[in-house]
């Protein structure tokens, strides 16, 4: 197939779990995940001129890659053929810090591509990253003048992307779900194809992203960059166990019987419920960055741990919460699909996300792990005496990380919250000796 044209833009969302963080681990539960309006956009171009030499001398493609919004964020690869089917490898030049994420997104996208279109040439192609601002903390040079970050969706960094404090809403699967389609899109199908090949796109990308990350984890980020906001119940980790590396023998055919869920013994069995879901009229959902962070890949680990060594236990309290996020859910749908002009109530909402924190207490204080630590319960009891908030929680691992708050939708609710961040301190001393911190919606 021949590309009929030479830049392709593609964006995909972030994401923020309101619930059933560590349950939609285990397929047994599930996670109802937001798709937010901070994006990660990606530009293929195929560049003009074909093969540039290699260092044997011999014709070599090239891709480069180029994040502008952070300081010296360049990564220039060969593209390399392996043999026995082991796919296409793209190969750093220069001793730049290694970005995993986007290399392996190349080796997947490329390897798949070169599988299905039968092209082993590639050209020279560039490709540029611009982020939304919400996915950092604000820097000194983000911040500019009053008012600019307001007028300005791509501001510049001014530090390394390795430095740039995360606000959590899932760059690494913005950015792998972006790119890959992408680059599959740009040399493969038509824009418009788009609808009907994003399940490949999806299985391509959760593929690409655990191989990055190094561990399989729920796959609710990726799902709804590709989906959007939903119920998630995840895939079977099974899927992707035996997929190897790019440059084993017979890799290409492997990730190709994934993508295209042709492997009659492990296929695809992600849900996404309601796709596209909304929120109720007069709702709307604010996180509140906080300049911190948690581990979450040991916090998983803990818990997990923890689930193992106290089975019982812990099935009466995933079910309860469980049981209480689809009460949860199921009021916000039934709110969303109310028709009329007339004020909804959100006194049940209020009630189940109480009951929600609760159980995520509960968790907290049974698995030793900060989930909702104390001074996280501080805040979130003060913002919830707020006029117009009807309730907030610590979303997804939880932790020291941004809270998701559910407001009704008026803007002097969030000049509320925005003041009350500003003189907020903390008078709890922390059940994890962890920091009072300063927020920012
Ligand atoms: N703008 C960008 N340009 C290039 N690479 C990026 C960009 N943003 C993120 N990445 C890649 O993603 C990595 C961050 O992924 P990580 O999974 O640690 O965080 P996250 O997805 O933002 O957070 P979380 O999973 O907690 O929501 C970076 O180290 C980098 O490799
Ligand atoms: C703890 C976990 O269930 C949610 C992590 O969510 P987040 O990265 O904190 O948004 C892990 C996962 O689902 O992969």
């Amino acid at each position: 197939m021949t590309p009929t044209v030479s830049v392709t833009a593609l964006s995909a969302p972030g994401k923020v779990l309101l619930t059933g963080g560590y349950l939609c681990l285990d397929r047994a539960y599930t996670g109802t995940v937001f798709a937010l309006n901070a994006r990660i956009h990606v530009v293929v171009e195929q560049l003009q001129r074909a093969h540039r030499r290699g260092a044997t001398g011999e014709e070599e493609d090239s891709v480069i890659v180029r994040s502008p919004q952070f300081l010296d964020a360049v990564w220039e690869y060969g593209v390399q053929q392996c043999d026995n089917g082991g796919g296409v490898k793209v190969v750093q030049k220069g001793d730049r810090k290694r970005n995993p994420f986007v290399e392996t997104s190349l080796n997947f996208a490329l390897t798949y591509i070169s599988y299905v279109a039968d092209s082993k040439h590639f050209g020279s192609l560039s490709v540029t990253i611009l982020a939304d601002k919400d996915y950092y903390s604000e820097t000194a040079t983000s911040k500019g003048p009053e008012g600019f970050r307001d007028i300005h969706r791509f501001v510049n960094f001014g530090v390394p992307l390795f430095e740039a404090h995360k606000t959590g809403l899932g760059s690494s699967a913005a950015l792998v779900t972006a790119l890959v389609s992408s680059l599959v899109i740009h040399r493969t199908m038509q824009p418009e194809d788009l609808g009907a090949a994003r399940d490949k796109l999806h299985n391509l990308a959760q593929a690409a992203h655990c191989a990055a990350q190094g561990k399989v984890g729920s796959g609710f980020d990726v799902a709804s960059a590709v989906y959007g906001s939903c119920l998630y119940r995840r895939f079977s980790p099974s899927i992707l166990e035996s997929l190897g590396d790019v440059g084993s023998a017979g890799f290409e055919e492997r990730l190709f019987a994934i993508v295209e869920d042709s492997d009659p013994e492990h296929p695809w069995d992600t849900e996404c419920v309601d796709f596209g879901m909304q929120l109720p009229r007069g709702m709307q959902l604010v996180l509140c960055d906080v300049d911190c962070g948690s581990e979450t890949p040991s916090m998983v680990k803990k818990v997990l741990e923890w689930r193992k060594n106290n089975r019982q236990e812990a099935d009466t309290l995933w079910d309860s919460l469980q049981n209480n996020n689809e009460r949860l859910r199921q009021e916000l749908k039934r709110l969303a699909q109310h028709p009329g002009h007339h004020e909804l109530d959100f006194s049940d909402i209020r009630a189940l996300i109480q009951r929600s924190r609760q159980l995520l207490r509960t968790m907290t204080q049974q698995t030793g792990v900060p989930i909702e630590p104390s001074v996280q319960t501080e805040l979130l009891d003060s913002v919830t005496e707020i006029e117009g908030v009807i309730g907030g929680v610590v979303p997804g691992a939880g932790g020291y990380d941004a809270i998701a708050v559910l407001i009704q939708d008026d803007p002097a609710v969030v000049a509320r919250l925005t003041k009350h961040f500003k003189n907020w301190t903390s008078t709890v001393e922390d059940n994890f000796g962890g920091r009072s911190t300063t927020y920012d919606c």
